[in-house]
């Protein structure tokens, strides 16, 4: 068994208002469309035929919908493509057209024609799961995606919240790296899991005291 497959290097891309081309209107289509959606992506779809899933959603305005084939040049003036088509020729086109200008494709059909890959994805509030096989395994990746995101427990989510509302109101430092650690790894998160939340923010506050008193919350 070949076990050479090139490690991917995983990120999140913040689409909102970015404009993505999506090639092909099927059930594979459909998926990404909504994902892209989700996250505030511009998106312009290319397909002759489209789910009825995808026709709703260009008549409610949601997407742009051309009723065509992919013709050359259609990936201009993109941020990232998807292709999603059933024809192979028509995904290899595409991408070479892609990757021509420099742009970052996927293509539903081909690992080989990728320049990324979409991995199985989980969301509990701000915490996403995503699992990647490197293409070597989508069934596995949905399967493990499952069974990671059953881990991701109510006070995660919380705890993940508080974290970002206190990012955002103390000052940057070893202080409250110290403080945002201690409230995941120590007491407070410690409580938080057990169910006590009330504990939890009682300690939370008493650490706060620090801050305050230094002047450096308000
Ligand atoms: C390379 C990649 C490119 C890309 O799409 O980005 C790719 C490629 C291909 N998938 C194929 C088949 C299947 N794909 C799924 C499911 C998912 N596939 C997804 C991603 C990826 N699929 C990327 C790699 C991800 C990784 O590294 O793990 C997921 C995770 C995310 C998503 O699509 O959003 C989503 C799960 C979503 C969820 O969580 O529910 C299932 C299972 C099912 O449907 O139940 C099957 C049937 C089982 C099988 O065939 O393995 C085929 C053959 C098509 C054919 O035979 O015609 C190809 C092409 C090929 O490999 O040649
Ligand atoms: N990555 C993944 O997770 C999976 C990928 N696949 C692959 O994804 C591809 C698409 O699968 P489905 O959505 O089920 O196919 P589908 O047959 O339901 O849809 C194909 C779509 O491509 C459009 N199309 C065909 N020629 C086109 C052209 N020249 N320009 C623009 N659009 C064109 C059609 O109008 C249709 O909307 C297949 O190649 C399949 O093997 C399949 C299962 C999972």
């Amino acid at each position: 068994m070949a076990t050479s497959t090139p490690i991917d290097y995983p990120v999140c891309l913040r689409l909102e208002g970015r404009r993505v081309l999506l090639v092909g209107g099927g059930a594979v289509a459909e998926g990404r469309a909504l994902a892209l959606l989700e996250a505030g992506a511009r998106l312009h779809l290319i397909a002759p035929d489209v789910t009825d899933t995808l026709q709703r959603l260009a008549a409610e305005g949601r997407l742009d919908w051309e009723r065509r084939a992919y013709a050359s040049g259609d990936v201009r003036g993109h941020a990232l493509v998807l292709a999603a088509t059933d024809e192979p020729a028509v995904n290899q086109h595409l991408t070479a057209e892609a990757r021509e200008l420099g742009l970052w494709v996927n293509t539903a059909d081909e690992p080989e024609l990728c320049d990324f890959t979409l991995p199985s994805v989980e969301r509990r509030g701000p915490i996403t799961v995503a699992v990647s096989t490197a293409g070597q395994a989508p069934a596995l990746a949905r399967h493990l995606r499952r069974e990671l995101g059953a881990q991701v427990a109510p006070h995660h989510v919380w705890l993940a919240r508080l974290s970002g509302w206190l990012r955002r109101r103390l000052p940057r430092g070893p202080r409250r790296q110290r403080l945002l650690k201690q409230l995941v790894e120590g007491e407070p998160g410690a409580l938080l899991a057990r169910g006590e939340r009330g504990a939890a923010v009682a300690r939370l506050r008493s650490e706060l005291k620090t801050f305050k008193s230094s002047g450096e919350f308000t």
